[in-house]
């Protein structure tokens, strides 16, 4: 059986009447993990937004497909229960929902994508079951469970509370966006070790970030640098490390467009600031 493929084909992406992405292609395979890097401003979190079909980055040409599914026709819920998944950086919080109810009627959604609002959940008890087992893997207090979803969460406590959603839903394909989560050092290798005990390998992984931490564990098959809205390099795990220790110097220097390109996208956004 072939394996469940996401593949971009030559896609643009503007916010309003700014061109953001432009032209971007890019084939994930279920189990494969892919690091995204690239200079502050170069799209990166564009990308996962418009992959996720967030309403304020419109598709102005090209294709995302899951397999043969056209996911720039499907709503964002459409996406999210067809297997997509993506951790943000600053999650929204829900006073008075609770991880355990918000994570059950996820779950459910996810495992029965036909079914409607107020249909039946998961049994308690099997869920309950499962949410342990998965808290325990994890190393989780149970009591975790009991809080109210990203309310009060500290940076750390938000990546767990991710993490335990992405284990849980177990999605086909999970973007996380880490750029500049402000996690610390003991958060990122924390999440690192989580994502890879969860099980890479059962996801296609595209993780956009600038900490080498969070790739310790999870070595990328594939490093794909963006500048100027565009990839214009891709290697493997070696390319991740080039740039940890050599920074975008080099990369700039051989994609000169793309790095004045980058350089116009960020000075329009001081302008904007
Ligand atoms: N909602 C928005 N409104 C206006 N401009 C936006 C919006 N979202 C993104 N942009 C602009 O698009 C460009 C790319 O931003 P994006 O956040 O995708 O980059 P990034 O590579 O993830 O950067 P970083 O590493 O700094 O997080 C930037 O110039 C940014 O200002």
């Amino acid at each position: 059986m072939t394996k469940p493929t996401l593949t971009i084909t030559n896609l643009h992406v503007s916010v309003g009447d700014k061109p953001i992405l432009r032209g971007v292609d890019l084939v994930m395979r279920h189990g494969e993990t892919h690091a995204m890097m690239g200079p502050n401003g170069s799209g990166k979190s564009t990308l996962g937004l418009a992959i996720m079909g967030h309403p304020g980055y419109e598709v102005t040409e090209g294709s995302i497909t899951l397999d043969d599914q056209d996911v720039l026709a499907m709503s964002p819920d459409e996406r999210a229960r067809g297997g997509i998944f993506m951790a943000f950086q600053r999650p929204m919080a829900i006073p008075g929902v609770k991880m355990a109810d918000f994570l059950r009627h996820a779950t459910t959604n996810v495992r029965n994508p036909e079914r409607k609002e107020g249909e039946e959940l998961i049994p308690m008890r099997e869920f309950r079951k499962e949410l342990k087992g998965k808290m325990e893997h994890l190393r989780m207090d149970v009591e975790f469970a009991r809080r109210y979803v990203n309310d009060g969460f500290s940076g750390g406590e938000m990546k767990r509370a991710e993490i335990l959603t992405m284990a849980m839903l177990q999605p086909t394909f999970a973007i996380l966006d880490e750029t500049d989560s402000g996690l610390d050092a003991d958060a990122v290798r924390l999440a690192s070790e989580s994502i890879a005990e969860i099980g890479r390998e059962k996801m296609g992984l595209l993780i956009i970030t600038h900490h080498d931490k969070l790739l310790e564990h999870n070595p990328p098959e594939f490093t794909h640098v963006m500048l100027g809205g565009r990839i214009v390099e891709t290697g493997g795990s070696e390319l991740a490390d080039e740039l940890h220790t050599n920074g975008y110097d080099r990369i700039r220097k051989a994609h000169p467009e793309a790095d004045a390109l980058n350089q116009e996208m960020l000075s329009e956004e001081a302008v904007e600031a």
